[in-house]
């Protein structure tokens, strides 16, 4: 339940208020559910959990992982990389799991992509963006950070 705040007259009411189209909150009140949901009593803070895939390119921050120990491909290849990896996950034919352990640049890799708990204020911002603006178990489309670019998948 939501409930609406007039800023002007500081009353609160559980209804819409009058004169309100309701198709202007429309997606609003879902975003407020979904976000109290995610707000971590004792501190008040939003947490997430999120796995990932990182692709990383020769322009990366540190061109470099597990993987490979100097990475080559340009970011036209690696954005051709992900989205390739994106179409087999939309697919069903395997999980961002899966594809993360063995092919993302991510030494989170060893954790089949698994970021754990995160607020705000912890990731690149591109990414934090684009992870807390995901509903739990929605892919991203492809993400560009410092480190290269990203498949997220909200888990939590
Ligand atoms: O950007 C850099 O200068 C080096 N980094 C940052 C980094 C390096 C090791 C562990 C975590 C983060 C990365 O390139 C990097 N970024 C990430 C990353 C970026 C966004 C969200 C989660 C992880 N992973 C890595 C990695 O090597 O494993």
């Amino acid at each position: 339940m939501v409930y609406y705040y007039n800023r002007a007259t500081k009353e609160s009411t559980w209804e819409l208020p009058a004169g309100v189209d309701p198709a202007t909150i429309k997606g609003y009140e879902e975003k407020v559910e979904q976000r109290a949901q995610t707000v971590d009593p004792s501190s008040g803070t939003e947490q997430i959990r999120a796995s990932h895939l990182l692709v990383k390119y020769e322009g990366s921050r540190r061109p470099s992982s597990w993987k490979e120990p100097t990475i080559k491909r340009t970011k036209e290849e690696a954005l051709e990389l992900i989205k390739s990896y994106q179409s087999r996950i939309k697919s069903g034919e395997i999980t961002l799991d899966e594809l993360a352990s063995t092919e993302s640049d991510c030494s989170s890799a060893k954790r089949n992509g698994d970021l754990g708990f995160f607020s705000r204020g912890q990731m690149q911002p591109a990414f934090e963006e684009a992870a807390f603006n995901l509903k739990v178990g929605e892919l991203s489309e492809p993400v560009w950070s410092d480190s290269g670019v990203h498949l997220i998948l909200r888990t939590s």
